[in-house]
């Protein structure tokens, strides 16, 4: 984001205002804006104000000012406002079993041995902080640790893509991911080309299963999807329909106090409970679709 400063005085009369406002759009550098106006505190001052976009000429600025009989400028930086550079900056690396998210500022950290999964924080969901992609990073680290190997697998409500890039980067499959949220679709777009991976996990954007290329794609040996309990509850029988049969799901975006409902839905789909990890407030459920005796 491009810095601002400011340089701002005062005068006690309109005529002169007006004129070293004017005088002002002559500087070197030019400001970008200059602003007039009277305080409105019934004492009659007027404000003098410009915006730049490099430093200003302080001299400049006191000469001016001297010349129109006004007070010396005061001159700012204008903080940084660029909140999602400033939350990218401080986000610190989460560890999810053999899982390492981080940040491009922390690209040094990666421990050796680690599997690597760069997300800039942005418009979407999924650093690793939150207890819910932490739960399904760490659900997903022991279905591989217990043997399973994801063929094909589907990511509904994908956020940054980083359980489908966490997949990606275990098993050498084709992932596809979706988003109800274009803005989440583009983050996680970017994130796959910042991981090398754009060509391993293809992502759209879709409200649950309900997209062509998901239909041709399933059935589904795992699917993530952790997106709130009553969009759960909803997903179920569609769920049961894209799984197949000893397929898992890994489920989360659960309250602690919602999960027996969400467990209870899903076993009268035929999608029994496996595993269930508790996170602060949140649960991240693995359960897995009754396969045929
Ligand atoms: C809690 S975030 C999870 C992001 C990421 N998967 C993670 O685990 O960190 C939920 C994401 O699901 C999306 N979403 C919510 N309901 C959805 C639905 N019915 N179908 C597809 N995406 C959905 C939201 O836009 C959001 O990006």
């Amino acid at each position: 984001m491009p810095k601002t400063w400011t340089a701002f005085t005062k005068l006690s009369a309109k005529d002169p205002a007006e004129s070293l406002g004017e005088a002002m759009e002559e500087l070197e550098p030019e400001p970008s804006g200059v602003g007039v106006f009277e305080i409105e505190d019934g004492s009659g001052t007027w404000e003098v104000g410009g915006y730049f976009t490099e430093p200003p000429d302080e001299i400049e600025l006191a000469l001016l000012a001297a010349a129109y009989g006004a007070q010396d400028f005061v001159v700012s930086e204008v903080p940084d406002t660029d909140w999602v550079d400033k939350v990218r900056r401080e986000l610190t690396p989460v560890e999810a079993g053999r899982f390492f998210v981080y940040g491009s500022h922390d690209a040094d950290k990666v421990p050796e041995g680690a599997e690597p999964l760069l997300i800039e924080a942005a418009m979407a969901f999924g650093t690793g902080h939150h207890g819910t992609t932490l739960g399904c990073l760490r659900a997903l680290d022991r279905l591989a640790t217990g043997g399973f190997t994801g063929r094909n697998v589907a990511d509904i409500g994908c956020g940054t893509a980083v359980l489908a890039m966490g997949a990606a980067r275990i098993w050498n499959d084709a992932i596809i991911a979706s988003d109800i949220d274009e803005v989440a679709v583009e983050v996680a777009e970017a994130n796959l080309r910042a991981n090398d991976l754009l060509g391993r996990v293809h992502c759209v954007e879709a409200t649950g299963f309900d997209h062509p290329e998901i239909a041709a794609r399933a059935p589904f040996d795992l699917v993530f999807a952790n997106i709130l309990k009553q969009p759960l509850i909803d997903l179920a029988p569609d769920m049961a329909k894209h799984l197949q049969p000893g397929g898992y799901a890994i489920l989360s975006g659960i309250l602690t106090r919602q999960a027996d409902e969400v467990i209870e839905v899903y076993a009268r789909n035929g999608i029994n409970l496996v595993n269930r990890e508790e996170i602060g407030d949140w649960v991240t459920l693995t359960i897995q679709r009754a396969a045929p005796e």
